[in-house]
């Protein structure tokens, strides 16, 4: 008889209820105990949904009110002293996760290469971690039971949760290790009187990138611990977002239960099977991280490959991941074409994936071959030709073209979203105002935005981005081959959701995406107005991607579009065209081997966008993020003639990489952090600008915020912009 077992669950609920109830709660229109009575309404409900598709191993405190590391945080009693002040245990939770009037929030980041943010605990040498608690888990296995499903315990890994955290007294936190381990035994051990014969899944995701040795002989003997504390407690390590072959090596000699393996992001852990050493294989076969239906008969014959290795009663048939990163169900989708959506499935179809082929493989019965679905005619990157000419060449066409001054000034892109830009959009989508209304209400603030930079004196300026939602989800709803969900939620962080465009087909471009606005804001000014496009490899990483054809091709597509697009704003007298890679550094692998290939294709399809520029055409490319340092090159190969990037916090420090890789083309690296309402002074900016002039040569410097300014209200924008333009002044 072989088993189910699915890694964690979304908790945010398929109607977003814990958001809802968390924001009431927040905003004080709710007590407390309402948010813990729809939090324990998911939880049931989501128990059930495992149970009536007869899982075998269903999680509990895979369930959070903000997010797992947060809690593990809470668990290991690692509380940072600045929160200690707060008494009330729930106000401390929320204030460590989202800030307070007197404390600010803990630091929140990506976790691994998705979309989901964690907290980073905050950890200090003299931690002792003498107050581990484990009342949270409790409630919920103690509820579990109550409901008749026997949960496996979900834990955030020691070595996961001491490599992602802060030290803020910069110390080595692998000091901290035999402190952590010792904790996390006690909560073992406490965990041990709940009940018989419990799995307890430890998420070390750590092991799937490339790590030192010295990872690794931590990992065994934290194991060779943790493994012993209780005969009551089976203990599983799982891993997930790429292969393990290291771990599995260490893991297999280690006194535990079982090993959990993504065979779908790495399938090189097939190699590793026979370090497994005789214990249960969780084998991740169903994709948890993408929203397509499984292929059965390759998971099959997956399964068989494992099965070839290791004894088949040993197998457990397995999610790849937690089904936290795809959304709830397609059930509540009424109006995606039923092309797309008789092609998707999200956790709870996952659920019935799982089911199936968990009875195939019983019965030994292989399904057929999937009949070989019409393929895309594929676009190979050499039928989209890089024409242009060396850099040198272009600097010298351009600076006749647009005759700019020294230390050039500009924006990334967008200006403030108001409440009221918001619902005109939203007006116009419900077909509550036409298309004239709505295009004449953009217009009207497309020509504000320019007047207002004409005013401020920018140099080269911006239409505003008021007609988009978001940077993805507009091209997408204009270029074939995207389809969007209405309810395809998935949690990125706290109570925010995420919903991802789904690439399911072949991508071209029908109609223009933003010529009209740029042309229009170009017909306002004297000055250069930059075209604002988002690049090929964000628009990729954003999305949920078609899986039948490899990543690689479908990016070529979506950079036909984007060319296409260049090449009409450039014949439309568009002098300046930014292409926005804002994700690019996201997308890159967590193992090293394959950066290579990611970075082709990557690097290759961003060029296949921009390639139909014109020498006297100024590409820009913008990214959200500072630490260059491991792909400099990579960056110098996108060829972008300007690059605007978000340095506005560290002065010129990581700039010093440009200088070292000796860059050749212009760089506009943020004077100042648009994440705050703060207005920075203008000899705070001067400061700036003297740090960057330290490291650059001066025909090289821009100068612009760091990031897009549509989160920023009005007022602060005008005055930060102001004081920008004057220590731009002053240092020309
Ligand atoms: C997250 S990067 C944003 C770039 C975009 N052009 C903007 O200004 O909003
Ligand atoms: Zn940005």
């Amino acid at each position: 008889m072989s088993q189910t077992y699915v890694t964690g669950f979304p908790r945010i609920g398929e109607k977003r209820e814990l958001k809802f109830a968390l924001e009431e709660y927040w905003a004080g229109k709710t007590d407390f105990e309402a948010l813990k009575a729809v939090a324990k309404t998911l939880r049931n409900r989501h128990w059930n949904y495992q149970k009536e598709r007869h899982i075998d191993f269903i999680s509990c405190n895979d369930f959070s009110l903000y997010d797992i590391m947060l809690d593990t945080t809470v668990m290991l009693g690692a509380i940072p002293p600045r929160f200690e002040n707060i008494d009330d245990k729930t106000d401390r939770y929320f204030a460590m996760a989202r800030g307070d009037d007197d404390h600010a929030a803990m630091e929140m980041t990506k976790w691994f290469n998705t979309n989901y943010h964690y907290i980073v605990p905050e950890l200090h040498a003299n931690m002792n971690f003498s107050h581990v608690n484990i009342s949270k888990i409790a409630e919920e296995f103690i509820e579990a039971k109550a409901q008749g499903v026997h949960p496996k315990i979900n834990l955030v890994g020691p070595l996961t949760f001491i490599f992602l955290s802060n030290a803020v007294d910069g110390s080595d936190l692998f000091n901290l290790f035999d402190a952590v381990v010792t904790a996390y035994a006690k909560v073992l051990y406490a965990i041990s009187s709940l009940g018989e014969n419990i799995v307890v899944q430890f998420d070390e995701p750590l092991f799937a990138k490339t790590l030192e040795p010295k990872f690794l002989s931590l990992l065994k003997i934290a194991y060779e611990r943790l493994g012993v504390v209780s005969p009551n407690l089976k203990i599983a390590v799982v891993t997930y977002f790429d292969r393990a072959n290291e771990a599995v090596e260490i893991l297999g000699n280690c006194p535990i239960w079982g090993i959990g393996l993504d065979f779908v992001y790495g399938e090189e852990n097939l190699d590793a099977l026979l370090h497994v050493n005789g214990k249960m294989l969780i084998a991740g076969v169903i994709d948890g991280r993408n929203v397509w239906k499984n292929n059965v008969s390759k998971t099959y014959n997956l399964l068989e490959k494992i099965s070839e290795k290791i004894d088949a009663q040993q197998i457990i048939i397995s999610t790849s991941c937690s089904l936290l990163h795809v959304p709830f169900s397609t059930q509540f989708e009424e109006k995606l074409a039923p092309e797309v959506k008789s092609r998707l499935s999200f956790a709870l179809e996952k659920l019935v994936e799982l089911e199936q082929i968990n009875t195939l493989w019983e019965k030994q019965e292989k399904p057929e071959a999937s009949a070989c679905t019409q393929k895309a005619p594929s676009v190979k990157s050499s039928a989209i030709a890089y024409t242009r000419s060396s850099y040198t060449t272009r600097f010298a066409l351009q600076q006749k073209a647009l005759n700019l001054p020294l230390f050039p000034t500009t924006t990334i892109g967008s200006f403030p979203q108001t409440k009221e830009t918001r619902a005109v959009r939203n007006a116009f989508k419900k077909g509550e105002i036409t298309r004239e209304a709505y295009e004449a209400s953009l217009k009207e603030s497309i020509k504000k935005c320019v007047e207002l930079q004409e005013a401020l004196g920018l140099d080269v300026l911006v239409h505003g981005e008021f007609e988009r939602n978001d940077m993805v989800e507009y091209f997408g709803e204009l270029l074939e081959g995207f389809a969007f969900s209405e309810n395809g939620w998935v949690q990125s962080y706290g109570s925010r959701c995420v919903k991802p465009p789904l690439l399911y087909g072949s991508v071209s471009r029908k109609q223009p995406l933003s010529v009209d606005w740029s042309v229009y804001a170009q017909s306002l000014t004297d000055k250069p107005m930059k075209g604002m496009l988002t690049g090929p490899v964000t628009i990729l990483n954003w999305s949920f991607v078609r899986n039948d054809i490899p990543k690689s091709e479908v990016a070529f597509e979506v950079a036909r579009a984007i060319a296409e697009e260049v090449d009409e704003l450039q014949r439309h007298d568009i002098k300046i065209i930014q292409v926005d890679e804002a994700a690019f550094k996201e997308g890159y692998p967590l193992r090293e081997e394959k950066i290579k290939a990611y970075e082709k294709w990557a690097v290759e399809s961003f060029k296949a966008s921009i390639g139909i520029a014109w020498d006297q055409t100024q590409i820009h490319t913008h990214m959200c993020y500072s630490n260059f340092n491991d792909i400099i090159d990579t960056i110098e190969r996108m060829d972008a003639d300007v690059i605007t990037i978000e340095t506005s916090r560290s002065g010129n420090k990581l700039l010093k990489v440009f200088q070292k890789a000796n860059y050749k083309a212009q760089i506009g690296p943020g004077v100042y952090d648009i994440h705050s309402p703060r207005v920075p002074s203008v000899e705070e900016m001067s400061e700036q600008i003297k740090a960057f002039l330290h490291v650059l040569p001066k025909e090289q410097l821009w100068i612009n915020p760091d990031c897009g300014l549509k989160t920023r209200g009005w007022s602060e924008t005008k005055a930060a912009l102001a004081n920008m333009i004057k220590a731009v002044h002053l240092a020309r």
